[in-house]
């Protein structure tokens, strides 16, 4: 298992926003994406997840490999916290839900219905779906927002377990993971040139 990135370039209402990005990713490696808020970090994974399409370049995976958790939980709020991830367990045809209920210490809570959860108990909630899913390349969006340090080192563990079983990850993250292992990719390099504006009134009508 490896994600090889050619050459891509991803785009946001239609303007490039990155270009020219390669990069591989191998089996038991993490890459965390780094650079300032609007870089097109959330732009570059939606596109190496299969949510949206590149301008240009491959990802060399196909999307059913990959497990994507962004800035929205996919929480089923009417649902109880085990009856989330047996959903998800269900969806993705895997088995037992307790080693995710266990990594993201949400036993105690397993019978609360997911919309009375906190923001810290969701977002856990959230990401123990990506261990549900049994899917080896892990495709994360800002983790860590709303987590305290505790449920951090909590995830910096589940995603080292997963690195150890074999899988892969790719994060954006403005935090520090204490994931000394991860490598960094810093995006700023690859921002697209603005298109040239050559009929500015026109480009309001
Ligand atoms: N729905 C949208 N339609 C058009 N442009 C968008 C949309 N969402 C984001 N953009 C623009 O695309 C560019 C890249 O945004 P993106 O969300 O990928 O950045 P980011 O690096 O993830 O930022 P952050 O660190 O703030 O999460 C920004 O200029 C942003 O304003």
């Amino acid at each position: 298992m490896e994600l090889n990135v050619s050459d891509l370039s991803v785009s946001r209402g239609g303007i490039a926003v990155l270009e020219g990005l390669s990069f591989s990713i191998l089996e038991g490696e993490a890459l965390v994406l780094r650079g300032p808020n609007g870089s097109g970090k959330t732009t570059l994974l939606r596109t190496i997840a299969g949510l949206q399409p590149p301008l240009r370049g491959t990802i060399g995976l196909e999307r059913e490999a990959m497990a994507y958790a962004g800035h929205s939980d996919g929480i089923k709020s009417v649902l109880t916290v085990r009856e989330n991830l047996q959903f998800w367990a269900d969806v993705f045809e895997t088995g037992a839900i307790d080693p995710a209920l266990q990594a993201f210490d949400l036993s105690a809570l397993e019978n609360r219905p997911a919309g009375g959860l906190s923001a810290g108990q969701k977002r856990r909630l959230g990401l123990a779906r990506m261990v549900v899913s049994g899917r080896p390349v892990w495709v994360l969006d800002e983790p860590t927002v709303s987590l305290d340090l505790a449920s951090v080192a909590m995830f910096a563990e589940a995603v080292r377990a997963h690195l150890a079983a074999g899988g892969l990850a790719l994060l954006a993250t403005h935090i520090d993971l204490g994931l000394s292992e991860a490598r960094m990719l810093d995006v700023t390099p690859f921002k697209a040139i603005p298109p040239e504006i050559d009929d500015f009134d026109g480009d309001f009508l």
